[in-house]
C-alpha cells in the first residue's frame, strides 16, 4: 500500500510528540515521588538546567571552598542541582557517611550511566558489580591482596624504582642536575609495577617501550565531548544500542581489549601449566591475578573465563595505575614546595636505612620511618585522587546524623529520608580537608599533624576509613589495593628522596594546575600535557 508523504510525516511527528510527552510526564512523576518521600533539604540556586552546578565544581581548582560555603549556609547535609534538572544529596556528616558506605552496593549503587560506562570500558569486574555479585567477586579476589601476598610483591616496587634510578643516574653522569618530567616517570613506575605484580606482565615502559594500555589512558584523558558522545550519554540509558556507535570511547575500548587479551592469554596458559607441574623451574606465579587463577582451581569451583580474567585485570589497571602515579607526583611537588620537609624526610631515611632499603615489615610497621608515613598520609589526605563518590539510591533509606540538622522549614532533625532514585554523594576531597574537621590549617601540607602525641583532632577521629581519611573510601567498596598502594608509595618515595633532591622549575612558588585525565592530574602551569618537569640532583 502506498502511504502519502504527508500522512507518513504527520504520524512520525505524532509518535515523536507522544514519546516526548510520555518522557516528560515520567520525569515529572518520578521527581514528584522522590520529593514526596524525601526530607526537604536546602539547596543553592541552579545556574543551569542542563549542567546543574557540575561545571562550577569541575572547573573550580578549589572545589572544597565551594563545599565549605554550602556547609556553612545549609549545614552538614544539603542538596545541589545536578545535570538535566536533577538533584544530588551531599553528605558531610561523619555518621551519615559511615552509614552510606556501610550499605553501598546494596542500597546505594552506581548511577546507570557510570555502570554502562564501566562495563563498556572495563568489563563486568569488581568495579562494575553490585550487591551479591560484588560480594562474591570481592571474596574471590581478596586473598590475593593479603599481607603475605603484598609482602612477596614488595621487591617488584624496588625493581621498578631501581630501573628508574639507572636511567636517571645515566642522565646525571656528567652533569650536576637535569630537568626531568617526574610525572611521566611516576607513570612508568606505577604501570610497570601493576603489570608485573598484578598479572606478571612487564609493560617495559621504564625501558622506553610505549605500552598500548598507557596510550589508551592518555587518550581517555584527552577525549573531547563530541555531539555523538553527548547523544550516547543522554540517551544511552534508554537505548543501550547507542553504546555500540563507533564513538572515540568505543574505539579506545576495542584497543584496550586487544591489548589486555594479548596479556591474558599467555598468563592463563602459563599459570595453568605451572599448576599441572609443567611450569618453568624457579618461576613461581605470584601475581594477584595468577593467585586468583590458582585459588579458583584448587577450590575446584568453575574456572574463570578469559573474559572475567580480563575484566579483573582491567580493574587492577584502572584502580591501581593512575591513583598511585598521581599520588607519587603530588608527593614530589609538595616536598619541592617545602624543601625543609624534603631534607627532614631524607635525613630520616638515611639515618634509619644507611646502606639498605626497608623491608615490607619495616615500611608497614613504622620501623622509625614515622616521617615517611606522615608524608604519605598527608598527600593522600590533601590530594585524594578520587574526589567524590556519587551513587543513586536503589531503595528508600533513612540516614542517621551525628549532629541535629536545621531544615529550611526551621525543623531540627537527627536523620534524613532519601527516596529510591535520588542521587547521593560524598565529597571525599572536601571532607579530607574541611577546616571544621582538621583545624584551621586543614588545606596546608603539614605532615607533622600525623606526629602529634595527642593525635588527630577529635572531629577527624569521628570520620571512618583508613586512618580517618576517605581517600580509599570505606565499607564494601573500600580500596582492596590500599596495602599494595601504601607499600609501593613508601618504597618508591623512599628510594627517590634518599638518592635525589627535587626542585620545581621556578622554585617553591611554581604554579601548579589540574589537567584532565581519567583522574585529574597535576601539571606545571603552561605545560601542554600532564607534565611536571623538575630540577633533579643526586645527593650523597
Ligand atoms: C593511592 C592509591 C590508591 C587510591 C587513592 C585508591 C582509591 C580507591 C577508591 C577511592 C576506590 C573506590 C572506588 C569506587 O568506589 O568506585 C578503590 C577501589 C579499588 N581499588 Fe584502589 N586506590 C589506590 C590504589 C590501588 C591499587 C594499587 C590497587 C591494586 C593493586 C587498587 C585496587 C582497587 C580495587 C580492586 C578496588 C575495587 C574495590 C571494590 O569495588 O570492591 N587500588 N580504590
Amino acid at each position: 500500500m502506498i502511504i502519502p508523504q504527508e500522512v507518513r510525516s504527520v504520524s512520525l511527528w505524532q509518535v515523536a510528540l507522544v514519546l516526548g510527552v510520555v518522557y516528560v510526564a515520567h520525569k515529572l512523576l518520578k521527581s514528584y515521588r522522590v520529593r514526596a518521600r524525601s526530607t526537604p533539604l536546602a539547596m543553592p540556586p541552579r545556574p543551569s538546567w542542563f549542567f546543574g552546578v557540575s561545571r562550577l565544581i569541575i572547573n573550580n581548582p578549589d572545589a572544597s571552598s565551594m563545599y565549605e560555603d554550602w556547609v556553612q549556609q545549609f549545614g552538614s547535609v544539603f542538596k545541589i542541582p545536578a545535570p538535566l534538572g536533577g538533584t544530588r544529596v551531599i553528605l558531610t556528616d561523619p555518621k551519615a557517611i559511615a552509614h552510606f558506605y556501610s550499605v553501598e552496593t546494596w542500597t546505594y549503587v552506581q548511577t546507570k550511566l557510570s555502570r554502562v560506562a564501566i562495563e563498556n570500558l572495563f568489563g563486568r569486574g569488581l568495579l562494575w558489580a553490585e550487591g551479591e555479585s560484588h560480594k562474591r567477586q570481592r571474596k574471590a579476589i581478596s586473598p590475593a591482596f593479603s599481607n603475605v601476598a603484598i609482602r612477596r610483591l614488595t621487591s617488584i616496587f624496588y625493581d621498578s624504582v631501581y630501573k628508574l634510578k639507572t636511567n636517571w643516574d645515566n642522565q646525571l653522569a656528567s652533569v650536576d642536575s637535569a630537568l626531568i618530567d617526574v610525572e611521566t616517570w611516576m607513570n612508568h613506575v606505577s604501570l610497570d609495577s601493576i603489570g608485573i605484580a598484578g598479572f606478571s606482565h612487564d609493560f617495559g615502559s621504564l625501558e622506553g617501550k610505549r605500552a598500548a594500555v598507557a596510550e589508551v589512558f592518555d587518550a581517555m584523558g584527552r577525549l573531547k565531548p563530541s555531539p555523538i558522545t553527548a547523544i550516547v550519554i543522554l540517551f544511552g540509558n534508554a537505548l543501550p544500542i547507542l553504546w555500540r556507535l563507533p564513538t572515540e570511547t568505543r574505539k579506545l575500548q576495542t584497543k584496550l581489549n586487544r591489548a589486555m587479551e594479548e596479556i591474558a592469554v599467555p598468563l592463563l596458559e602459563n599459570t595453568r601449566k605451572e599448576m599441572r607441574g609443567l611450569g618453568e623451574k624457579g618461576k613461581e606465579e605470584k601475581s594477584i591475578i595468577g593467585l586468583l587463577i590458582k585459588a579458583e582451581d584448587t577450590e575446584s569451583s568453575l574456572q574463570m573465563s578469559q573474559e572475567e580474567i580480563m575484566a579483573q585485570m582491567k580493574v587492577l589497571i584502572l584502580a591501581g595505575y593512575e591513583t598511585t602515579s598521581i599520588s607519587l607526583t603530588w608527593a614530589l611537588i609538595e616536598l619541592s614546595r617545602k624543601p625543609e620537609m624534603q631534607v627532614r624526610l631524607r635525613e630520616e631515611l638515611k639515618e634509619q636505612f644507611p646502606g639498605s632499603d626497608p623491608t615490607w615489615e619495616q615500611l608497614t610497621n613504622g620501623a622509625g620511618l614515622h616521617y615517611l608515613d606522615a608524608v604519605v598520609h598527608e598527600i593522600l589526605r590533601i590530594h585524594a585522587p578520587l574526589a567524590v563518590t556519587t551513587r543513586v539510591a536503589a531503595k528508600d533509606d533513612v540516614i542517621p546524623l551525628s549532629q541535629p540538622l536545621r531544615l529550611p522549614n526551621g525543623e531540627l532533625t537527627d536523620h534524613i529520608a532519601v527516596a529510591e532514585g535520588q542521587e547521593v554523594a560524598v565529597p571525599i576531597g572536601y571532607v579530607n580537608t574541611a577546616r571544621s574537621v582538621w583545624g584551621e590549617d586543614a588545606r596546608e601540607f603539614r605532615p607533622e599533624r600525623w606526629l602529634t602525641p595527642e593525635g588527630l583532632p577529635k572531629k577527624a577521629q569521628e570520620v571512618q576509613g583508613h586512618r580517618h581519611l576517605l581517600t580509599f573510601v570505606d565499607g564494601h567498596r573500600m580500596c582492596l589495593g590500599r596495602g599494595f598502594a601504601l607499600a609501593e608509595f613508601k618504597a618508591v618515595l623512599g628510594v627517590l628522596i634518599k638518592n635525589y633532591s627535587f626542585e620545581l622549575p621556578d622554585g617553591p612558588e611554581t604554579k601548579i594546575e589540574y589537567c584532565r585525565g581519567v583522574l585529574p592530574r597535576p601539571r606545571v602551569a603552561g605545560e601542554k600535557g600532564a607534565c611536571v618537569p623538575m630540577r633533579v640532583r643526586r645527593v650523597d
